[in-house]
This record gives C-alpha cells, structure tokens and sequence, in this order.
C-alpha cells in the first residue's frame, strides 16, 4: 500500500508521516531530503545550479539511502555512502533546494528511485508531488495545508528550540517569526510556480488543513483512510476469489455442530429435517444469513452478529421485545421524540428487500436507543455498529450482542464488520452507523469521519440515508451519569443512491458518498436548530 502525503513547507508533513508509518509498520520515504541530498552534491562539486546539464548528471549519479531510525524518528539520510543527515538541512541548502528541485532532468531522476524504493513495499511517502506525479496510484492521498502564519509560528519555534505541538508553545522572537513567515510564502510562491512539478493537491487526494489540528489527530485522520483503503483491498480479493469458487449450491455445506439442532419455532418438518439430516450426515437446513441455526441458548457473541435478528433464539428475541416495548414506551413519556420524515423511510424499507445504512451525528447513547426501538415499533430491524471497546465490558457486551448490534475494530481494516453489515443489509435489516466514531458535544468539538459506512452500503448495493438529532445533549448533560428527561427531535432526509451522486469509479464514488453523506446530516442538524432554536 501506498499513502501519499503533499503539501506545503510546513504543513507537518514529516512529523505525520513518521507517526503514521511507525504505527501502521510501514516504510517512511521523505523525499525532499532526497532534493537536499543532491543540492548538497551540486553545491559540494561547485556547479552553479543553473548549469542544468551538468546538474542532472550529478543528480543522476547520487546514491541515496535511508537508514532507518527509531519508529517514529528520522532516518538517517546517506548521499554516496556518507551521513549527511545534518548536511542537507542547513541554510545554504534551503536556500539553493528549490532551484534544484525544479530541474526537470533532476526530478526524472529522483521520480525513478523513489517509485524504485517504493516497489512491492508498504510506504508513507511525503513530499510535493507524491500523489500526483509519483505515484498517481496511491491507494490513499492526502493533501496537507495549515496556514501560513500556523506553518511560521510552527517552524520558527522550532528554530526557537521549542515544539509547536506542545500545548502553551510561543514564539519567543517576534523577529524571526516575521522572516520566517516571508521564506514560507516565498518557498510556496517557488513550489506551486515550479513548472516540473507544480504544488496542487491530486484530484483524488483528500485535504487536510492542520492549523487548529494536533499532529496526533492528523495521524488518527490518515490511519482511518488507511484502514478504508486496506477493507477496500481486501473487499475486492475476497469478491475476485468468490467470483472465482463453486457457487455454495455447487458445494457440499460443511457439517456445523449446531446445524443439527432445529431453530426454535420451527415447524415439525423443518424440525424433522434438521434431526435427519444429524442422523444421516446429509446437509443440515441453513437459516436466510446461510448460516446453522442458533440453539436455545449457549450461542457466541458472534453466533449473534452473524444471525439476523428474527434468527435469534426465541428466548433472546422475547427478552428483546419485552425490553424495547418498554424503552419504547419509557422514551416517549420521558424524551418526547419526534422522527420527522422516519414515516417515509420505514415505509419505503417496509417496500424493498434490502436495508439502508443510516448515518447519524452522534451526541448520547440516547439516539441509537430511540432508533432502535422506532423501527421495532414498526416492524423492522436496524442494528447499531458499536465500538469494539465496549466489548471489553461483560455486561454492555451482552446487552449489545442481543439487541443486534455489531461490533468494529475502528482503526483496523475490519473486513469481518464490513461483511456482518452487508449481509445483515441483504437479509433486510438496516444498519446504523454514527460516523464521527465518538460522541460530539459542541460546535467546536469536530472529529474525522470515518467513511466505512459508504464501503458497507457499496458492498450491499444499498443506499445511505442521512439523519440527524438534536436535543440530546441535555439529556445527558456533561458530567451527569442519570438521563435527564428533555424533548428530542430527529430528521432523516432522503436515502442518497450511488448511481445518482453523478460520479463513475468505486473509488470516487465511494469518496463521493461520504462526502455527501456527511453533508446531508450536518444540514439536517442545522435545519433541525433552525425549527427548534436553543436546542443542540
Ligand atoms: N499539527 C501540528 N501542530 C503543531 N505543530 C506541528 C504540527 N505538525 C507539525 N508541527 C510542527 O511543525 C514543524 C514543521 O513540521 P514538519 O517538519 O513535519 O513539516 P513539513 O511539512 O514536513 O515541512 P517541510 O516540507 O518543510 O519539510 C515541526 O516543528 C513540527 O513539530
Ligand atoms: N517531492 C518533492 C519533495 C520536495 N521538493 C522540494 C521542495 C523543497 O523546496 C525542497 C525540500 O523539501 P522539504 O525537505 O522542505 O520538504 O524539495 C520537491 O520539489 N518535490
């Protein structure tokens, strides 16, 4: 895999990059220390940079390794078999880099090693042209800019000794903050004009402003669209290695050990089928997920997020009803709620066979539970994707697995929630995801999205449909451990289809979908404000 990461001087590029290889295992490739190197070489041979022949012939002639670091920290850079790590970041090279740079002989040459070093390796590579140039297949592009003023202050602190991501960092020499600011808009003037390879973000490339972010939110940010982009390899191996087996009709199902018990409530023949079957070795009857039926009781959790939820076993399904007619009606006296437009959405799911992903902003635990029973009350099933943190706790654990949620791995290529999702859609229950993966409570509070939700509904060839909540936030205001009653109001907008966001490629439509996706809530949330003011 390769993560491609461009941007302006400045922006954090080598210190998110370095994070991010060092937690996802991967090669760090930081190729401006590559320009340096051979800016050092012209510099030591004595050539004037604008004697561009015998420029690239230098250029051509470099041999430059990375040693590895520490994980996290910068390699050692080596130019013809010396360290000249310290070498290339001195003044005289910031100074010449640029002129260099921008000789297209010289980057032929560094393009060449750099897609060398890149061959059959999992790499974050950072520089100006990575994503569009370099490598134009990148499995994840990411653009990062901050504003000039952030990438100063930032930049002269460190010169100042000082380190711009520790909170209460400040410049100390308002001076050299000022000439700092001008080199930076001088060396972005000379990075978007180089005619070889202007600065621009790849058309594919998702941008990333830094300024108010932490290097560690950057990070988080980038290892969410890793994550995507392994579930998206991974969803395609397993499609192109399905596509190339005997259908499941064409082979024998293997024998399970519960395949033998009869689903509780089913009728006598079924019920006899399923003892013959056990009895003889014949193939046992499956359930609609193309799974053994769940005994009574002793099933795993997972027996519970691989089943659909009318598979569940009569006990676990009379508890579910009996809880959800409960909290059902508890949560109408105590929040009354009003779900504008959820008419129409279960309306049009109760007509179609395949269940919808619905995206949510996230404020309590208040809102799944109201969804959940709302579409009970009208016959439907809707399970809600819960962090896998939860699961650590016995109890929530239980709780979760039996009203129909289905745990992810946030962070990880989790291929296995992906396709509990998928053919939870297919059998026609619905699934609903809170993107923002935590529960925001303020304007300013804003968290990276993550986008599996659009994978999920691509995989299931559903839609997704946009919703959003307000009100909830004083009913669990902060610090209070007891919900506190308070009117809640929801709104879901219209299911939002693949083939009509006018976008062609999985990839771009995918991108696409979480764009819009997101979009919509966030409009449905301020539509919601608008209607009931002083809510949040
Ligand atoms: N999000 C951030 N918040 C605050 N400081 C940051 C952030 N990201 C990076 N920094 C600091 O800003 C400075 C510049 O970061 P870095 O060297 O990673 O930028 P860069 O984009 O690689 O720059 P260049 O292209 O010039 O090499 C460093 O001192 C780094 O610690
Ligand atoms: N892919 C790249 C990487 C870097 N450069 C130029 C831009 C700078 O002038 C110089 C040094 O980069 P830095 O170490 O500051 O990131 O190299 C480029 O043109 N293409």
């Amino acid at each position: 895999m390769i993560v491609a990461i461009d941007g302006p001087a400045g922006s954090g590029k080598s210190t998110v990059a370095r994070a991010l290889a060092a937690r996802e295992g991967f090669v760090y490739l930081d190729t401006g220390a590559m320009y340096r190197a051979v800016t050092l070489k012209v510099l030591k041979a004595q050539v004037p940079v604008t004697e561009t022949a015998r420029v690239a012939k230098l250029a051509q002639e470099a041999v430059i390794e990375f040693v590895p670091g520490a994980p996290g920290e910068a390699p050692q850079v080596m130019l013809d078999g010396k360290d000249v790590t310290a070498a290339i970041r001195t003044a005289q090279i910031d100074q010449n880099v640029s002129a260099v740079a921008s000789v297209p002989a010289v980057r032929q040459a560094m393009v060449a090693q750099q897609r060398a070093i890149a061959k059959n390796i999992d790499i974050v590579a950072e520089g100006r042209d990575m994503g569009t140039v370099v490598f134009p297949d990148a499995q994840v592009k990411v653009f990062l800019s901050a504003d000039a003023a952030a990438r100063a202050w930032r930049r002269t602190i460190e010169r100042e000794g000082g380190n711009a991501a520790q909170p209460g960092a400040q410049v100390k020499d308002q001076a050299l903050y000022e000439s700092v600011l001008e080199d930076i808009q001088s060396r972005d003037a000379q990075d978007e004009a180089n005619a070889a390879s202007p600065l621009h973000p790849a058309a594919d490339a998702t941008l990333l402003d830094s300024t108010r972010m932490a290097p560690q939110q950057v990070v988080d940010a980038i290892a969410n669209l890793v994550a995507l982009a392994q579930a998206r390899q991974a969803a395609i191996a397993s499609d192109n290695a399905a596509a190339s087996q005997p259908s499941a009709a064409e082979k024998d199902a293997p024998s399970q050990p519960a395949s033998t018990q009869a689903a509780p409530g089913a009728s006598g023949s079924d019920a006899t089928k399923a003892k013959d079957a056990g009895a003889t070795g014949a193939k046992a009857p499956k359930t609609k997920s193309g799974q053994a039926p769940m005994r009574p009781f002793h099933n795993t959790f997972d027996d519970y997020y691989d089943h659909g939820m009318r598979e569940f076993p009569l006990p676990a399904r009379c508890v579910f009803n009996v809880a959800a007619g409960l909290i059902y009606g508890f949560s109408r006296l105590y929040w009354p709620w009003d779900y504008e437009g959820g008419q129409q959405l279960i309306d049009e799911l109760k007509e179609r066979e395949l269940g919808t992903v619905m995206v949510m902003n996230h404020v309590s635990m208040v809102e799944p539970v109201i969804t959940v029973v709302m579409f009970w009350r009208q016959g439907l099933r809707i399970r809600p994707v819960f962090k896998q943190e939860f699961n650590k706790n016995d109890l929530m654990r239980w709780v979760f697995s039996r009203v129909g949620g289905i745990p992810v791995d946030r962070g990880t290529a989790d291929l296995k929630a992906v396709r509990r999702c998928q053919r939870a859609l297919k059998r026609g229950e619905s699934i609903l995801i809170y993107p923002e993966g935590t529960r925001i409570r303020d304007d300013d509070g804003k968290a990276p999205i993550h986008g599996g939700f659009a994978l999920i509904a691509q995989m299931a060839k559903t839609d997704v449909t946009p919703s959003a909540v307000i009100g909830v936030r004083d009913v669990t205001p902060e610090g209070a451990h007891i919900p506190r009653p308070h009117r809640v109001h929801f709104k879901v907008g219209a299911p939002l289809k693949f083939g009509a966001l006018g976008v062609k490629g999985r990839k771009a439509q995918l991108e696409a979908m979480e764009a819009k996706a997101m979009d919509k809530v966030f409009e449905l949330r301020a539509q919601l404000r608008r209607d009931y003011p002083g809510e949040w």
